[in-house]
């Protein structure tokens, strides 16, 4: 047995792990780090990446559908399904090197590829090699959770960790959940050309503001999808090469399908850690945290997707950084996620930062204001026939932003200005007197924001001075 006494220890080389070692190792902090699958975890090889890289082959595909639109005689001769996964593959590949074993060493890195078990409230050990730690971080993520459907343990159902492996074009492929995996993978799928029908059991996108939701319903309609809302999914069964599911959606009904996906969330990642032998609590989320992330073992801290809070990449960057503060540095740096944003990638994409109206009308009262532009206002995207969405705004008093959600082209993009004003905690005063380029679709915020002082300026008073001045020559 080797013996290793360390700064610090990480269990997971996933975004959120990977984050901390490279920070800890960069600090001169003696890190260990244990790895029992891949490096670089869900995100780089089953989740963020892959998808984000089938929806661009699956973009493509509808770029040759609507160019006849724009003027360019353009016929889409076929979908080499296959091909589309092999280029997966490889932008996997080319990020991969990245999150490596040999990254991680060459950055000071001790790296076990191994499984982890706490075997005391200070050790863990692993792949013959016991850890002793001033500080440890657990980083275990999550894997798909199967919700309880009659059946589903004898198809062969896809989730997360399989899809990106299946090079048969499906020929229906039925998604079991419309949160943001089940209708990014439901649109792209389609534009490659399956059948596609999505069983959501609430709505879909049920997290973000109706409003907005419906213009991605309209266009995932629009391109084909069944889209079943308040959906229950009964009972599986093969028939043959087939799988037939039974819905209750309005009425049962049976549908006969070649592929399953489900994407029904996600349950964390805990079996094997010795949880007890480290005193760390936990629920059915994940691991209990404080706003520090500190764990019920004050050594221990938990990020990313285990500690049951937002489950994003860009979460388990920040929260990596909270923890070097107050691990390394011994400063009692709390995370504080008013100002977080994140995308859904459907086409159009569905971004939010900060409240949605609802929740804001709900904590703050009568005082709040949400104010909407549609793109179909912003040149740019009239010239670029982008008109579906809209932004919407929820101010508080004097300007305050509480919240803003875009639907429409590039609304990942557009997000950033927001979420930056509201880590900055700027008003909209800001963003109403930036001077944008013209043609943008980023004019949209400037537009939005310029609404809320519109209607103060063109009220009556301003107009009774202006017209008083004017008597002075
Ligand atoms: C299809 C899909 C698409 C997504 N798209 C996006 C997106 O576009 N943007 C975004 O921000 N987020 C996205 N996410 C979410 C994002 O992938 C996760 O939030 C993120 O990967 C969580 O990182 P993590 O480090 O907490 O966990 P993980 O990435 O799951 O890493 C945990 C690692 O710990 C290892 N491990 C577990 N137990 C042990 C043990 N006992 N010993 C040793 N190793 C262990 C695992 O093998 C794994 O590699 C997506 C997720 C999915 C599934
Ligand atoms: N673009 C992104 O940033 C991105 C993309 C994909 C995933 N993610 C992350 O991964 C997490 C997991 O994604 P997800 O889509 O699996 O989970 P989710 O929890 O967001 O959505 C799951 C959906 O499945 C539905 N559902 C659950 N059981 C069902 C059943 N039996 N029948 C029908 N519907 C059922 C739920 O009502 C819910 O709408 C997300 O919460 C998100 O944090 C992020």
């Amino acid at each position: 047995m080797r013996h290793l006494d360390v700064d610090i220890c990480i269990i997971g080389g996933g975004s959120a792990g990977l984050s901390v070692a490279a920070g800890a190792a960069q600090l001169g902090a003696r890190t260990v780090l244990f790895e029992r699958r891949k490096m670089g975890g869900e995100c780089l090889n089953y989740g963020c990446v892959p998808s984000k890289a089938l929806i661009a082959s699956a973009r493509s595909a509808e770029a040759v559908r609507s160019a006849p639109g724009f003027g360019v005689k353009a016929d889409l001769a076929g979908i080499d399904f296959a091909a589309a996964v092999d280029r997966v593959d490889r932008v996997i590949a080319t990020i991969a090197p990245h999150d490596s074993e040999e990254r991680f060493e060459s950055l000071g890195v001790t790296v076990v590829r191994s499984n982890a078990t706490f075997t005391g409230p200070d050790t863990v050990e692993g792949d013959g090699v016991t850890v002793k730690a001033r500080r440890f971080v657990i980083a275990t993520g999550s894997n798909p959770a199967a919700p309880p459907i009659d059946g589903l343990d004898t198809v062969p159902y896809l989730t997360n960790e399989t899809i990106f492996a299946n090079r048969t074009l499906p020929e229906h492929l039925l998604v079991v959940g419309g949160g943001p995996i089940g209708v990014e993978m439901a649109q792209a799928h389609r534009r490659l050309g399956a059948r596609v029908t999505v069983a959501e059991a609430d709505r879909i996108v049920a997290r973000e503001d109706p409003e907005l939701t419906a213009v991605i319903r309209d266009r995932l309609i629009a391109e084909g999808i069944d889209i079943l809302e308040g959906a229950r999914v009964k009972r599986f069964q093969m028939s043959g090469e087939t799988i037939t599911a039974t819905i209750d959606a309005d009425g049962e009904r049976d549908l006969t399908v070649s592929h399953v996906l489900v994407a029904a969330g996600r349950k964390p990642q805990i079996d094997g850690l010795g949880l007890e032998a480290a005193g760390v609590d936990h629920t059915r989320a994940g691991i209990t945290v404080d706003n520090r992330l500190r764990t019920s073992n004050r050594r221990i801290f938990a990020i990313g997707d285990i500690s049951g809070g937002p489950q994003f990449t860009h979460v388990a960057g920040y929260q990596a950084g909270i923890v070097i503060r107050n691990a390394l540095f011994r400063l009692p740096a709390k995370v504080d996620y008013r100002a977080l944003p994140w995308v859904t990638f459907t086409d159009p994409e569905l971004a939010r930062v900060g409240l949605l109206e609802a929740e804001a009308r709900e904590q703050i009262g009568s005082s709040v204001e949400a104010l909407t532009v549609p793109f179909g206002k912003i040149d740019r995207a009239i010239a670029e026939d982008r008109t579906d969405g809209q932004i919407k705004l929820v101010l508080g008093k004097r300007g305050r932003i509480l919240g803003a959600s875009i639907v429409g082209d590039h609304a990942g993009e557009l997000i950033h200005l927001w979420a930056l004003a509201m880590g900055q905690k700027l008003g909209a005063k800001a963003v109403a007197g930036m001077i944008a380029p013209y043609p943008t679709m980023g004019e949209i915020s400037k537009r939005v924001a310029g609404e809320y002082y519109a209607k103060k300026l063109f009220s009556p008073w301003p107009r009774r001075i202006v017209r008083f001045l004017g008597r002075f020559g």
